[in-house]
């Protein structure tokens, strides 16, 4: 195409053809160029112009030419100097649009001006418009179609124009509807190229683009089969035209269209086109980098996705439907069905929603639902019903469970009746005090039957941690609620029975808001660095507190304050005084011998016999063996040994039901089948028909077949052969005091009285004392009041003279308590210990039959001490007959029953002196008698 030739160019496309008729030729009716209009699409009165353009130029021609394309730019990126048309903001594109159509019809009906006016021509100078530097392409339609025509008159055209070669306008004009332009072709000629292909640089440069452009189309055709015929332009195509083409199929900006339109140099022009080429197979790669990440992960969910779904299908065709969106469905409704107070409600649907997002494998899936189930289990309003409370009833139910403890039921009944008067009143808390096994539990749960409540232990022994009762923060890993709200939930325990080998029962656990709770051992919390349980404690005890008690799991409040509490301690001293003012102590000593005896006739026995499937028809222990078990197999305050012991004769009672070869007689309806019928029908491989006789307590046949059998009576050989030979007897005393220097003391443990003997010897030495047995300060400070008396007094005591020289020549006084494991303090063995260093120091022995307690001061003094009756009865346990008290203890002896008073010799003593007199045999013989 020569630029001399006068030829119409049309100028449309994609760059907002706004163009001109570059050669003037036959076909220029007027001898003047043509324009058009631009065909933006933002621009109507462009696009009307280009439709003119098309339709007159290329549609109702035979003979169609080359059109010239030129971009222009949008307004608001319009450079210096560029037309701006009338009514064409950016704020609203219809308003723009209608505006600019607006603008252009009145500007040529009205003014008859110029349509170049509206027009942003692409300035190659970069600032005003300059006719010389307008640069565009010389097209050729390729194809043409056109569309119905609107109601409106409106046709749409769809031209596909191939680039040529580009011009440069000389001059631009207006013709009519478009514009027309004389044009200078810019690209080179075929021998123009032949010459500059020669040029090395040329040459290395086109190198480099084309192997920029062949890696391109390899990494394309990985992708797209069409990137193979891009193959075949880079082998036949020469590298000027490659470049155009290149660039043209890129997604690159506006500017950079414009640039390379601009780059008429070839060298220019390649370098760019193989930038753009390697900036686009960088974002190749990039892109490339990124969707495989993307795809290895989405492939990974997939996998569990379907994974999941194979599982499903498998459940539901195992009949096993219990998956997770189910089982959180489940727990859904058992959250509904809790009945929580709107705030926890809402929280805990917070916490549902976080867990419905999570998989099963994620950390924090199994805490957060355990949490939500504590949630669900917890009884926020469900209550035990409390009837008007019968006191005659009460009154009987405790009778009934418990003998004797006839002041602890009054008080018991006080507090129901109380209760019944004012069912809300914030009564005290009742704490049972007293040594294992004398009914403190037991006692605690016939409130809870009385009042029909549930009952609940928590067991507080041996808690340190302060996370203990409040519960840790859910941020601990492997963190649980505290004791407390553990108890109060619902669990599934499973109760042993008799048969334990054959079932267990199911037993549903407290999920009431109102059960008697029973802490257990409040007396057993310590603290240490991890917090003071029992400061924790007092909140939930305190009625004022607990109505809004915080577990540090639970994280929200829970009422407490409709629960009873009772607590039940060894021993008072241990409970912190703000504790212990908080409740109200009612003690329970052991029991007497014929006491246990009582109970094991009326309480025990029963019971075992009971729990163990017997029945008095066929087991019967004899009120003497109870006795001997008693005295030779326990020694103990409470009874628990004692239950024990039946326990395990009730145990051998029923292996020798199980060892017997006892015909059981069953009842006529179940008919035992006979061996050979039995034998011939498996033969035959018929179905053998058996009846299954259930094992438990309430079917007759068992007890009828127990009763068969010939009773059972325990005598003194069973004891023997099912208990042991016995563990203690009378004459332990007198073996253990045969020697001088040891005396038999009374203590109190948190196992109630217990006997205590004192050694004492002595030695070569320097006059030390040496104590051992695990001694506490203040019986260590009684041993050597003992000793200093002893000493000072020596010149009054007739002492021997083995026993002079112990005294006045410095030797080494050892005094050992035995049962050397368990601590012992107090001050209550001071007369056992001065006993014990007389009896030594005069070689006399010490009385086998009595026993001794009281504190002493230095002068000589007895002092009371507590825990008399605990001590008595465990003399009487130990069978010794005599027992030196001091005189201030006389009203403690009100406590003991009055057989056993009568059964002892009971000595109140005010002096040592008094303690000496009374524990050798015949009196102590003085040297001389400074007895008041
Ligand atoms: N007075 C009594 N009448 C009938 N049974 C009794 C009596 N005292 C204790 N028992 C029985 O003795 C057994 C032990 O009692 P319980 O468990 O209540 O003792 P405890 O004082 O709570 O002991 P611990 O301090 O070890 O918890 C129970 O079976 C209980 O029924």
């Amino acid at each position: 195409m020569a630029h001399s030739g006068r030829r119409r160019w049309i100028a449309t496309g994609r760059w907002l053809a706004r163009c001109s008729q570059l050669a003037t030729g036959e076909s220029d009716r007027d001898g003047r160029e043509a324009t058009v209009g631009t065909d933006r699409v933002n621009n109507r009165a462009d696009g009307q112009l280009c439709v003119k353009l098309v339709e007159q130029e290329l549609w109702q021609k035979e003979d169609k030419g080359l059109i010239g394309v030129l971009p222009v730019r949008d307004a608001e990126a319009a450079t210096v100097g560029s037309l701006i048309a009338p009514g064409m903001g950016s704020d609203s594109e219809e308003r723009g649009l209608k505006g600019s159509a607006d603008a252009v019809g009145d500007s040529q009906k009205q003014d008859g001006k110029n349509p170049q006016e509206l027009i942003h021509w692409h300035n190659s100078c970069g600032n005003s418009i300059f006719i010389q530097v307008l640069r565009g392409v010389a097209a050729r339609a390729l194809q043409l179609s056109r569309g119905v025509e609107k109601p409106s008159g409106r046709v749409t055209y769809i031209v596909v124009l191939e680039g040529l070669c580009r011009f440069s306008v000389q001059e631009l004009s207006a013709r009519g509807t478009y514009y027309v332009a004389r044009i200078n072709r810019l690209d080179l000629t075929k021998s123009e190229l032949e010459q500059a292909e020669q040029d090395q640089d040329l040459i290395l440069l086109s190198r480099q683009f084309k192997a920029a452009a062949m890696e391109l189309i390899s990494i394309l055709e990985q992708k797209q089969k069409t990137a193979g015929r891009t193959k075949v332009l880079l082998e036949t195509v020469p590298v000027h035209r490659l470049a155009d083409i290149f660039v043209a199929s890129f997604e690159i900006s506006f500017e950079e269209q414009l640039s390379m339109l601009d780059s008429v140099d070839l060298k220019v022009r390649i370098t760019k086109a193989t930038e753009l080429v390697d900036r686009h197979l960088q974002s190749i790669r990039v892109a490339e980098k990124i969707t495989q990440k993307v795809e290895g992960q989405l492939s990974k969910s997939q996998k569990e996705f379907l994974l999941r779904q194979q599982m499903r299908a498998i459940k539901e065709e195992l009949g096993d439907n219990d998956d997770d969106e189910d089982d959180l469905a489940a727990l859904e409704r058992k959250m509904q069905s809790a009945g929580m107070p709107p705030n926890v409600w809402k929280h805990a649907q917070r916490e549902l929603r976080r867990l419905r997002k999570m998989q099963p494998q994620q950390p924090g899936y199994s805490s957060s639902r355990g949490y939500l189930e504590l949630l669900a289990d917890l009884p926020w309003q469900n209550v035990s019903e409390e009837p008007e409370l019968d006191l005659k009833a009460a009154k009987e139910s405790l009778d009934r469970d418990h003998y004797g403890l006839v002041k602890v039921k009054q008080r018991i009944i006080e507090y129901l009746a109380v209760r019944k008067l004012k069912p809300d009143a914030r009564g005290p808390i009742l704490c049972f005090v007293g040594p294992p096994g004398v009914g403190k539990t037991s006692l605690a749960s016939s409130i809870a039957t009385a009042l029909n409540r549930k009952f609940v232990r928590i067991s507080l022994g041996g808690v340190k941690d302060e996370a203990d009762i409040r519960g840790h923060r859910r941020t601990y890993i492997g963190s649980m609620p505290g004791r407390l709200i553990d108890g109060l939930k619902v669990v599934e325990l499973f109760q042993p029975t008799f048969y334990t080998f054959l079932y267990l029962l199911p037993l549903q656990r407290v999920a009431v808001s109102n059960p008697v709770m029973l802490l257990d051992e409040i007396d057993k919390t310590g603290s240490d660095v991890r917090g003071d349980p029992a400061s924790a404690l007092l909140e939930v005890l305190d009625p004022e507190q607990n109505k809004t008690f915080n577990d540090h799991y639970l994280n929200v409040p829970f009422d407490l304050s409709k629960i009873i509490f009772v607590a039940t301690a060894n021993r008072v001293q241990p409970i912190p005084p703000p504790l212990l003012d908080r409740m109200e102590v009612i003690e329970l000593p052991g029991y007497t011998p014929e006491e246990k005896l009582k109970i094991a006739m009326k309480h025990l026995i029963p019971r075992v016999l009971e729990q163990h499937g017997l029945s008095s028809e066929f087991l019967q222990i004899p009120e003497d063996m109870v006795k001997i078990i008693i005295q030779r197999y326990t020694r103990e305050a409470g009874v628990r040994n004692l239950e024990r012991n039946l326990s395990a004769l009730a145990r051998a009672a029923a292996v020798m039901v199980a060892e017997q070869d006892c015909n059981i007689q069953f009842s006529k309806d179940v008919q035992p089948m006979t061996t050979s019928l039995l034998d011939s029908r498996l033969a035959d491989g018929a179905e053998v028909e058996m009846e299954v006789i259930p094992m438990n307590d309430n079917r007759p046949e068992i007890s009828n077949a127990f009763a068969s059998a010939s009773v059972l009576v325990v005598d003194e050989s069973m004891l023997e052969k099912v208990l042991g030979p016995p563990r203690y007897d009378d004459s332990e005393t007198a073996e253990r005091v045969a020697t001088p220097g040891v005396s038999v003391g009374l203590v109190w443990t948190s196992f109630g009285g217990e006997v205590q003997f004192v050694e004492a010897t002595a030695m070569v030495g320097k006059g030390d004392l040496h104590l051992t047995g695990q001694l506490g300060d203040v019986i260590k400070e009684s041993a050597q009041i003992a000793l200093t008396w002893v000493r000072a007094r020596a010149a009054n005591l007739k002492l021997s003279t083995a026993g002079e020289i112990n005294i006045l020549e410095n030797q080494d006084i050892h005094i050992h308590f035995p049962a050397g494991a368990v601590p012992k303090d107090g001050p209550s063995a001071g007369v056992t210990l001065v006993t014990s260093l007389v009896s030594l120091f005069s070689q006399r022995k010490v009385r086998a039959d009595t026993a001794m307690t009281g504190e002493m001061t230095l002068r000589g003094l007895v002092l009371p001490v507590g825990g008399i009756k605990d001590k008595v009865l465990a003399a009487h346990r130990y069978g010794i007959k005599r027992v030196i008290l001091p005189e201030r203890n006389l009203k403690d002896l009100t406590e003991i029953p009055s057989q056993i008073l009568s059964s002892m010799e009971i000595l109140l003593v005010k002096r040592i002196e008094d303690v000496l007199e009374h524990a050798f045999e015949g009196g102590f013989p003085w040297r001389r008698h400074s007895k008041l």
